[in-house]
């Protein structure tokens, strides 16, 4: 498969003017930053809040280019790491250099603190906002949460207004012309009533049916939706996604399975052989699919959840498009053998789970360390010395089922022990 640019990155705008409406928060934005620029920033930070995909980023990022800034981001998932905040607040306590550019310090969705009650998360960027030497921008969809107060306080205040449906088909007008595309008058129309002002989701739409087909016609622009309306059980999912005859069939089959993606991956993982049987495409299904795992593994590790669209890209695309050619086939596609043995051994999982929270606190461990190393050593004791183990059970206070659980075949005598001792 050819990699993809989003379109979306494609055709970020890279100057002011390509910034479409805007025109007053563009203003006060410029003025802001000049003010920062000669040194006498009016306000430390500013605070660009409004509807998604009406250009708040964008605005951010054209203007670093015009003025040869560069920027230092962060996304709210990273808030709550404190060595992130200190990171970045070390970049903006740092004198400028000689060579240095100059910085704008831009904090994405600041509005996903609010949630997370995490109040440490705002005194940092206060923290951050006292030493900064940098103009420190935030981003919120919405800033009106009681929470985010001191950080309205401390921010000029800049409004973006969602875009009219007329802003949106003007992008899209251009968006075709330049990568020359057919497009239907009335499809853009389509898109871009669908889109709530959202050009972000309208050009992401733009470029699924282009790829999918070519032309975007209306008829197709209404095909899109109806695929994104419904949920899949996940053997109805691997049907439609092997199936696809499009890209964003097998895209959103995939994204729209009613279950998670990590239990998604489980299902196509044992699936791979089931639907192909040609070994190169079974090779070539497995070497997406691992992809797509690459991904997931990042998203853990970095909290960086824009990638999940690529996560889904290469579970969805490009294990459907590991066919040398397209031919349907139905395959009847069962729940996953692993599934099934964590499901039979799902209890048991959670009474050793209830033993290493119960003992933890008490040995002054960690739970991982008591599932290694203690529970083993406490299932010899169950199983040998029933005594002994009755007044282990009673001095930690295990339940009647961790105790079956450790004891196994003695359990009746441990049981016997433990309830007289309890009498
Ligand atoms: N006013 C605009 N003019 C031109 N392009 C825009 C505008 N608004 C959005 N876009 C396009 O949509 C994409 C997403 O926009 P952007 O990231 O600026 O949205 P945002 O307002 O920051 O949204 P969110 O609150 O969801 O982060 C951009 O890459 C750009 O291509």
């Amino acid at each position: 498969m050819p990699r993809r640019i989003p379109w979306i990155i494609k055709y970020r705008p890279k100057k002011i003017a390509d910034v479409v409406n805007q025109d007053s928060a563009k203003k006060q934005f410029i003025q802001w930053l000049e003010s920062w620029l000669k040194g006498k920033p009016s306000k430390k930070a500013a605070l660009l809040y409004g509807p998604a995909g009406c250009g708040k980023t964008s605005l951010v990022e054209a203007a670093a280019n015009e003025y040869g800034l560069e920027i230092v981001e962060m996304n709210a998932s990273d808030f709550r790491r404190r060595q992130d905040i200190e990171r970045i607040a070390k970049t903006a306590a740092f004198m400028r250099s000689l060579f240095a550019r100059g910085k704008i310090i831009l904090l994405d969705e600041v509005d996903g603190i609010s949630g997370t009650a995490d109040r440490g998360a705002i005194d940092a960027i206060l923290h951050l906002l006292e030493i900064t030497r940098y103009p420190v921008v935030m981003t919120a969809n919405n800033p009106w949460d009681q929470k985010l107060k001191p950080l309205r306080d401390a921010s000029l205040m800049i409004a973006f207004k969602r875009l009219s449906e007329r802003d949106v088909i003007i992008v899209l007008k251009r968006i075709c012309q330049l990568e020359k595309l057919e497009c239907e008058d009335a499809a853009l129309r389509e898109i871009a009533r669908r889109s709530e002002g959202d050009l972000r989701s309208a050009i992401n739409d733009l470029q699924a049916i282009a790829e999918g087909f070519g032309r975007v016609t209306l008829n197709w622009v209404r095909e899109l939706s109806a695929y994104r309306t419904r949920e899949y059980a996940p053997f109805e999912a691997l049907q439609k996604m092997f199936n696809a005859r499009y890209i964003f069939q097998a895209k959103s089959a995939i994204s729209q399975a009613n279950i998670d993606y990590e239990t998604m991956m489980i299902w196509i993982n044992e699936h791979i052989p089931t639907y192909y049987d040609d070994p190169e495409e079974i090779w070539r299904a497995y070497e997406a699919l691992s992809r797509a795992d690459v991904y997931m593994g990042r998203i853990r590790k970095s909290g960086s959840w824009d990638l999940l669209s690529y996560v889904f890209d290469m579970m969805g695309p490009g294990v459907a498009f590991a066919r040398k050619i397209y031919r349907y086939k139905w395959k009847a596609f069962r729940s996953p053998k692993r599934l099934q043995l964590l499901a039979q051994t799902k209890r048991s999982r959670e009474v050793r789970e209830g033993i290493a929270m119960t003992l933890a606190p008490r040995l002054l461990t960690s739970r991982a360390t008591i599932k290694r190393d203690v529970i083993p050593f406490l299932k010899i004791i169950f199983t040998h010395a029933p005594k002994y183990a009755a007044k282990i059970a009673l001095g930690y206070g295990l339940t009647e089922e961790m105790i079956k659980w450790l004891a196994g075949p003695k359990s009746s005598e441990v049981l016997a022990y433990y309830r007289r001792l309890k009498r």
